[in-house]
């Protein structure tokens, strides 16, 4: 049996290009390709606008057994113990209404969901590899950057906007151009205490939050094939940080072991026949990378971020960076800004620098791997009298209740750490766990933006180990100098699944011979609980929707310029979390810049601080002229786009974009174009600068200034996107046009790929507590499947 049916090469190919050809289902003249997807997972921030524009398009979801949902942005993270419904237990109303709009939409649709009464409720990102859902050389997507976790599997995974959910659930298919390869190798062993977190810290810190833009990263190596699966996780997890699209390391030994016995793994001859397959998964001799990279292993140390972008990371025995060592302006005044936010002083000794609170938690280090490796660190130890809070918050329910059967809740309990549900808690505080400003904390999460973990507060990222032990100590501290208790020294650099973990999932828990419907659980819960849905949202009239399609075609814009000299503009900062809570797409206009944008005054009210779009001329810019790279990185919030056009601005331009953003910003008749930062500086910024007009002429693709002067003769934009913009075309409505190589590829997937059959609706849903449950009723529901 072949396991492929498109080959874009007849030479060797590399583990990207392998995945993204067997899942090639139609390929346009123009270049762009559709591509099959295989998993499709979702959450409550970025589904709610998606369903809505399939509803008032009167489309289905096409494939629901690839489909898989569950909440995890929005919701608290307090003991779930007395658990009555989601109107008591979400006292923020924007954050129950979106708990509760996707409650509706799933059962509305019928789609497989883990709710906050279903003990496998967690993070999207830990939930798929737990259940294998996410398989070796499937393609997997989400509303979610973080999706690129998954890759760790050799998949190809990465994170969509909103408009691309909505595409994913009406066609199981995704618009996509073929990315570039990057291979990221690292020989060698890692040194003890160091974890996979540091060394992608490491990575990010060498490359740059820019490094891996227009690539998908394969992660290769001595040092990579030597990570468990979780190691592993952490490290594609984050390759979104060093701004590629995706990260992938090929299946192996780990991996197989791994995923067998998981609820939606092949099961016998299906896994046979699955393991030949994903045998076939690796880079071959000779393939092609645009880009190889060699780091050392030796040369990574325990590592922890001292700024405000992931690539501000350091070995712990370092010190702050000096602003005054460094010779380019731009990067030196980003500096400056960094260590004013963080309230740091040039030269101080890392190790020096004291902590207010801990997280462990997120989809980077939320795994039981990683609660064993924090919890051997604070084993017999309290927490320092300077530590304010310390909160330890598994990945998912399952993590959960696999961590108390260790008793590692216990351990961090007596230490004074908070034992909480699972979810993104403080990782981006859309719930009500966030810092206070000024506070410094010792984070596993992914991201140190300004405002992340709450207004002005101060995030350092580092490993699970190494956070336990600022907690422990009050002040960063190199894990090589912890004395553990007991000699309890856990493999952090760990080389294989634990065998415990492994067998309580393969246990008869999670068999699933019978395939069940997903009924009750969701049903009850949706009925009784959708009272406070606004009539809007559950009977949009047809004509007043915004959907992802008849976008008002751009042609010829004539607009305002206005200059932003900054690098790195992260989707945080362009629209902060506290404004993701909207069902809606509009509306967003004043969260656009909202930390850059305001202050508050002495009553507490916003006031305007002179950013840019807040002085005349500029609060009617409609062209942000952009002098610094990687604009819109971090983050697949669509809001970003949607706050950007509430406020007026029709086309961005920039030396280089996040490729998430990048991506959204189409989908919404918003322009990014790419023009090298020399012609920026030299020939837009002094127009944005006076407050003049630039005419951009996207036929043409050229710019100019209003009296007709060439500015730029040429800029690039893919045929495809093109053709959409200047036209106002649904992408929807022209991918359902393929209906007929969809069904093909569906019929070949069905033989060649029959592993993957079935998907999320083998899930079973019949023995779930389903009002009620606590922490003993879960773990007894559990031993019990
Ligand atoms: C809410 C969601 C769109 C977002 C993401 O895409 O990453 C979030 O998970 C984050 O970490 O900022
Ligand atoms: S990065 Fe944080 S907020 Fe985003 S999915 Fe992961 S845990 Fe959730």
């Amino acid at each position: 049996m072949t396991f492929s049916s498109f080959r874009e090469t007849s030479g060797p190919r590399t583990l990207y290009d392998k995945v993204f050809d067997a899942h090639v289902v139609h390929k346009d003249d123009d270049g762009s390709y559709l591509l099959y997807i295989d998993r499709h997972i979702i959450h409550e921030v970025t589904s709610p606008q998606a369903f809505e524009g399939l509803e008032n398009a009167d489309r289905k979801v096409r494939r629901r057994d690839c489909t898989l949902a569950t909440v995890d942005h929005n919701i608290p993270t307090e003991s779930r113990k007395d658990f009555e419904s989601i109107d008591t237990f979400i006292k923020q109303a924007d954050s129950r209404l979106q708990v509760k709009t996707l409650e509706k939409n799933v059962k509305t649709h019928n789609v497989p969901y883990f709710g906050m009464t279903d003990p496998r409720q967690g993070i999207v990102h830990t939930i798929g590899p737990e259940q294998g859902f996410t398989l070796p050389g499937t393609t997997v997507v989400c509303g979610d950057s973080h999706t690129s976790t998954h890759g760790a599997f050799g998949s190809l995974a990465f994170g969509i906007g909103t408009s691309e959910v909505e595409h994913v659930l009406a066609t199981q298919t995704i618009i996509q151009a073929r990315s570039k390869n990057m291979r990221i190798n690292v020989p060698g062993k890692l040194n003890p205490g160091v974890t996979s977190k540091d060394l992608i810290l490491h990575i990010i810190g060498q490359i740059g939050t820019a490094g891996g833009t227009g690539c998908v990263i394969e992660f290769a190596g001595e040092a990579i094939e030597s990570l468990s699966m979780e190691a592993r996780m952490s490290m594609c997890n984050m390759s979104i940080e060093a701004g590629a699209r995706a990260g992938m390391i090929k299946p192996d030994e780990t991996t197989f072991k791994y995923t067998k016995g998981r609820p939606l793994a092949p099961k016998g001859a299906e896994w046979v026949k699955a393991i030949k397959y994903w045998k076939t998964l690796h880079s071959d001799e000779g393939a092609h990378f645009d880009y190889d990279i060699t780091i050392k292993a030796e040369d990574v140390m325990p590592t922890i971020t001292w700024g405000t972008s992931p690539q501000d990371a350091l070995p712990i025995s370092g010190s702050v960076p000096d602003p005054a060592k460094e010779n380019d302006p731009i990067r030196k005044a980003g500096m400056e800004r960094a260590l004013k936010y963080m309230g740091l002083e040039p030269n101080t000794p890392l190790k020096s620098i004291k902590i207010d609170k801990v997280f462990i938690g997120s989809c980077t280090n939320a795994r039981i791997e990683d609660l064993r490796n924090a919890s051997a660190v604070v084993k017999g130890h309290k927490l320092a009298d300077n530590v304010i809070q310390a909160m330890v918050v598994p990945g998912s329910g399952l993590v959960k209740a696999q961590a108390e059967r260790e008793g590692l809740d216990k351990i961090f309990e007596e230490a004074g750490f908070e034992w909480r549900e699972a979810g993104c808690s403080m990782c981006l505080g859309m719930n009500p766990d966030i810092l206070q400003p000024h506070e410094r904390c010792a984070s596993t999460s992914n991201r140190n933006f300004e405002g992340r973990q709450g207004a002005l507060a101060r995030t350092h990222l580092m490993s699970p180990a190494m956070a336990a032990a600022a907690g422990i100590y009050g002040h960063f501290v190199d894990i090589r100098d912890h004395k553990y208790r007991d000699n309890d020294i856990p493999a952090v650099a760990v080389t294989s699944e634990s065998e415990s973990e492994s067998e309580s999932l393969e246990g008869k828990a999670y068999e699933h011979d019978e395939p069940i419907q997903p009924s009750e659980a969701t049903e009850e819960v949706a009925n009784d609980e959708l009272k406070d849905i606004p009539a809007a949202t559950t009977a949009v009239k047809k004509s007043q929707a915004p959907t992802a399609s008849g976008m008002k075609p751009f042609v010829k814009l004539d607009g305002l310029a206005a200059p932003l000299d900054k690098a790195n503009v992260d989707t945080d900062a362009i629209i902060p979390k506290q404004f993701l809570k909207t069902i809606k797409r509009t509306g967003l206009k004043n969260g656009l810049f909202y930390e850059l944008r305001f202050v508050k005054d002495e009553q507490g009210k916003d006031k305007e601080t002179d950013f840019v779009l807040n002085v005349n001329p500029w609060r009617k810019a409609e062209v942000l002229v952009v002098t610094g790279d990687n604009f819109g990185c971090g983050s697949s919030r669509e809001h970003a786009p949607w706050a950007l056009k509430d406020f007026g601005i029709k086309s961005i331009i920039a030396p280089s974009f996040g490729d998430i953003f990048y991506n959204n910003s189409f989908k919404n008749g918003l322009l990014p174009i790419r023009i090298e930062q020399s012609v920026i500086l030299e020939k837009l910024i002094p127009i944005a600068q006076k407050g003049g007009n630039l005419v951009i002429d996207l036929p043409n693709q050229n710019i100019s200034d209003s009296e007709g002067t060439v500015l730029v003769e040429h800029f690039d934009i893919e045929p495809f996107r093109k053709h959409c913009l200047v036209n106002g075309l649904d992408d929807i409505g022209l991918t359902l046009q393929k209906e007929t190589f969809i069904t093909e590829y569906e019929t070949r997937r069905r033989d060649i790929y029959s592993f993957l059959e079935g998907g999320s609706s083998l899930l079973r849903f019949d023995n779930i507590p389903k009002k009620k449950f606590n922490a003993t009723t879960f773990s007894i529901v559990h031993e019990k499947w």
